[in-house]
């Protein structure tokens, strides 16, 4: 039997509730407050002071850097085809002809995906507060779409629509937003600066028919977006500015041709991107409309990305490069004091363990496990929990894998739950035994057939020549077991 348990003896625990300030300054200063974070520590039987807590976490970031290997990763860009501007209105008159969708329905699958992609990469948390500035054509009830479904995904939208079109799907359109009370703000009540009111700008004034110089209102809103690139360098956080299908004002082939245009933080293309796309230099650029029927994407060779699952959008080119140092959340924790944790630290983490699964999170009984070989050195990997109680934690593993020899020579482990969307964390420590051959046995006849197959055929740790090898010794063992 390779699946066989472990158990480690709790020795010590640590509950931690993460709230700290934005940045840690090194030394404890007045700004740590008593509610910042707690640590609890049930080896010591006592409660480290919070600033201690944030201390140690604020100096081990500066104290440690260690040197991965990794391996070289090549650019898998994969060729994208770019729609010329008769193109995509003869793809247009295609879809709504012979192949017999409704206008509406590729707005509703296009307005879809742009709320699809800015909420993929803007959260409603820190981007609730969207305008869709919305022009007269097909462009703008995609942005009339999108911000019914941004709505209902938790962010507060507003609508600028200076030039409405009588026909009923857009008049439907903006019914269909005023029950749901978003506000239409004229351009005059519109701010000059937008960069106070909005998080998120939805750019849907023109689409692939734009053509010319942009007439009023439009030629003042673009350069209200234009101006909002100079604030940029002011304000830590301006707002984003999403453009649907193309940057406004742009020349549908040229792009931004004569300089001083809107710079999108995101493009989200439509169908395909058209060739002002590939002048686009924002770090964010999806492609939505997840309808193409083969024959029109061979009909224009179309070379498109397949889109994730169920994902109505997808991004396209690389993904942007971040600046790692700069990457931090704020924190909104409730308080963690010490009358309201347990004493029994199983007990605590029994209640924290129920109230991470009641929230939804998947995995839940994922954990790092930590261990280290004689020589010290350390390792880690997730392993689900499997059991606890106050003799200890209990999970499977294969002993003879890389985990199983380390704890063989040195049967000590670290356990580590993070349950990010509840800001905690939950570190174990101690020595861990074997439990009874005869409790591994009951687990392992408890899994699903194909888990006790593949735990079999799996060699942990060990190079596999192929995978055919697998494939061939899990379908031999099938067969072999095909009794039961
Ligand atoms: N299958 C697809 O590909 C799908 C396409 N979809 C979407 O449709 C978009 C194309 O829509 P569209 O054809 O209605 O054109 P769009 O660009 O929105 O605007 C035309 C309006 O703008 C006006 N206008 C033009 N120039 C101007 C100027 N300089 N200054 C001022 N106004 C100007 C023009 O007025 P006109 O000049 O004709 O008087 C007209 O009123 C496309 O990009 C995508 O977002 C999705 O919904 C579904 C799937
Ligand atoms: C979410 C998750 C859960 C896992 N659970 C287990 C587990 O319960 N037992 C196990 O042996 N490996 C599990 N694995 C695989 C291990 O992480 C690891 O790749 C494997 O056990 C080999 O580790 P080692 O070479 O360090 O021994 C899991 C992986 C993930 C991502
Ligand atoms: C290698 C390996 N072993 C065991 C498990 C846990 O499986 P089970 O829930 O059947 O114990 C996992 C889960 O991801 C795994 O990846
Ligand atoms: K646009």
């Amino acid at each position: 039997m390779r699946n066989v348990m472990r158990r480690v003896r709790t020795m010590t625990f640590t509950f931690l509730l993460q709230s700290p300030p934005p940045s840690l300054p090194i030394s404890p200063s007045p700004q740590f407050s008593l509610s910042s974070s707690a640590l609890l520590s049930t080896t010591a039987q006592r409660f480290l002071a919070p600033s201690q807590g944030s201390l140690l976490r604020s100096a081990s970031i500066r104290a440690f850097c260690t040197k991965p290997i990794i391996p070289n990763m090549e650019d898998s860009g994969s060729p994208l085809s770019y729609l010329t501007q008769r193109e995509a209105a003869e793809i247009d008159e295609t879809l709504m002809g012979p192949l017999g969708f409704s206008v509406d329905q590729l707005m509703e699958l296009a307005g879809l995906s742009v709320a699809a992609s800015v909420s993929e990469v803007y959260k409603p948390e820190e981007y609730r507060r969207v305008l869709a500035i919305c022009g007269p054509g097909n462009n703008g009830g995609d942005g009339l779409v999108a911000a019914r479904h941004l709505h209902h995904f938790g962010y507060k939208p507003s609508i600028c629509y200076p030039k409405r079109t009588a026909k009923s799907l857009y008049t439907g359109l903006v019914t269909q937003l005023e029950s749901l009370s978003v506000p239409f703000v004229s351009v005059d009540d519109l701010p000059e600066d937008l960069s106070k009111d909005f998080d998120v700008i939805i750019d849907a004034m023109f689409g692939f028919s734009f053509h010319g110089a942009p007439r009023p209102p439009f030629d003042d809103l673009i350069r209200r977006l234009v101006s909002l690139q100079t604030y940029e360098q002011t304000l830590q956080k301006h707002p984003v500015i999403v453009s649907v299908d193309i940057p406004s004002g742009w020349n549908v082939e040229e792009g931004d041709h004569e300089g001083g245009g809107i710079k999108p933080d995101m493009l989200v293309s439509l169908t395909a991107p058209k060739l002002c796309a590939k002048r686009f230099c924002g770090p964010h650029h999806f492609l939505g409309g997840r309808f193409v029927p083969p024959s029109v994407a061979e009909k224009y060779k179309l070379e498109l990305p397949s889109y994730p699952g169920t994902s109505m959008c997808v991004r396209i080119g690389k993904p942007p490069k971040v600046d790692i140092s700069a990457m931090r959340v704020n924190y909104v924790s409730p308080e963690l004091l010490e009358e309201q944790v347990e004493t029994d630290p199983t007990v605590q983490f029994r209640k924290w363990f129920d109230e991470a699964v009641a929230s939804g999170l998947r995995e839940t009984n994922a954990m790092a496990l930590c261990t280290a070989n004689k020589d010290k050195k350390p390792s880690s990997r997730m392993v689900l929990l499997k059991g606890f109680d106050e003799n200890g934690f209990v999970w499977f593993t294969n002993y003879e894998s890389k985990k199983g020899s380390e704890l063989s020579e040195n049967p000590c482990a670290a356990l580590l739950f993070y349950w990010e969307s509840l800001n905690r964390q939950v570190r174990i420590e101690g020595p861990v035994e074997r439990i009874p051959e005869s409790e591994s046995e009951n687990y392992y006849h408890s899994r699903p057939r194909g888990s006790q197959i593949g735990a079999i055929v799996s060699k942990q740790s060990s190079v596999v020549p192929g995978r055919h090898i697998l494939y061939d010794e899990y379908e031999e063992l099938t067969k072999k077991y095909s009794d039961g």
